[in-house]
């Protein structure tokens, strides 16, 4: 399984991700209290060996500045919040990145990971980064292909949610912080441990 930590921002945090097995780990470069500049990325990115993703998160940028901070924060991978259209993905998968499409339930958009030519698509709640969990009764159809489950998961509850619903991945933030916008490697290294049970 899949298993993405999101919202780094400390040298420590990136290698606990890493140490853990994480597949991925995301730095947030739009508004939000883990925001970080791409210059302030690209030190934690150049950690990351490869294997693992480099995820570049944004919310509602133009196609122009998530090209340039994507660059300079030497990600490999872009995360788009902002229901941007297939010719986005288009652009940027030209460019080389691998690429997810994060949405919400409720949000009408197709949840079928492809749809846009997207990579992976991730199911988070309709507030990003809050650590609020979302309903399954809320889904309008079962997600299909490599979608990602997120949206308050946390070492406590990873087994069961994945469980229920089966995703291809997880994804967390909120739920291996110690507070609002402040990671807690020991939850980091807790919420992996949890997720091995998913993995080969
Ligand atoms: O973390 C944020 O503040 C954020 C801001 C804008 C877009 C996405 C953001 N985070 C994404 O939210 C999920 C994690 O949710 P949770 O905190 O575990 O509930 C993950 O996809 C992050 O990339």
């Amino acid at each position: 399984m899949y298993v993405k930590v999101c919202g780094l921002r400390k040298p420590a945090e990136v290698e606990a991700a890493v140490a853990g097995g994480a597949s991925a780990v995301g730095f947030i470069l739009t508004t939000s209290p883990r925001r970080l500049s791409p210059a302030e990325a690209r030190p934690l990115a150049a950690l990351v060996p490869p294997g693992v993703a480099k995820v570049a998160v944004f919310r509602g940028e133009s196609l122009d500045e998530v090209r340039r901070a994507a660059a300079e924060a030497g990600a490999d991978t872009v995360q788009l919040h902002g229901g941007e259209p297939p010719e986005a993905f288009a652009a940027l998968r030209a460019d080389g990145y691998r690429l997810i499409r994060a949405t919400s339930p409720e949000s009408g958009d197709p949840l079928t990971a492809g749809a846009y030519g997207e990579d992976m698509l991730i199911i988070d709640s309709p507030r990003p980064g809050s650590g609020e969990r979302w309903s399954p009764d809320s889904l309008p159809e079962q997600p299909a292909g490599a979608w990602v489950l997120s949206g308050g998961l946390s070492p406590d509850n990873v087994v069961d949610a994945v469980t229920a619903l089966r995703p291809w991945g997880v994804d967390v933030s909120s739920g291996v912080e110690s507070s609002r916008g402040v990671k807690d490697v020991g939850l980091i290294e807790k919420f992996l441990r949890a997720s091995d049970a998913f993995r080969g």
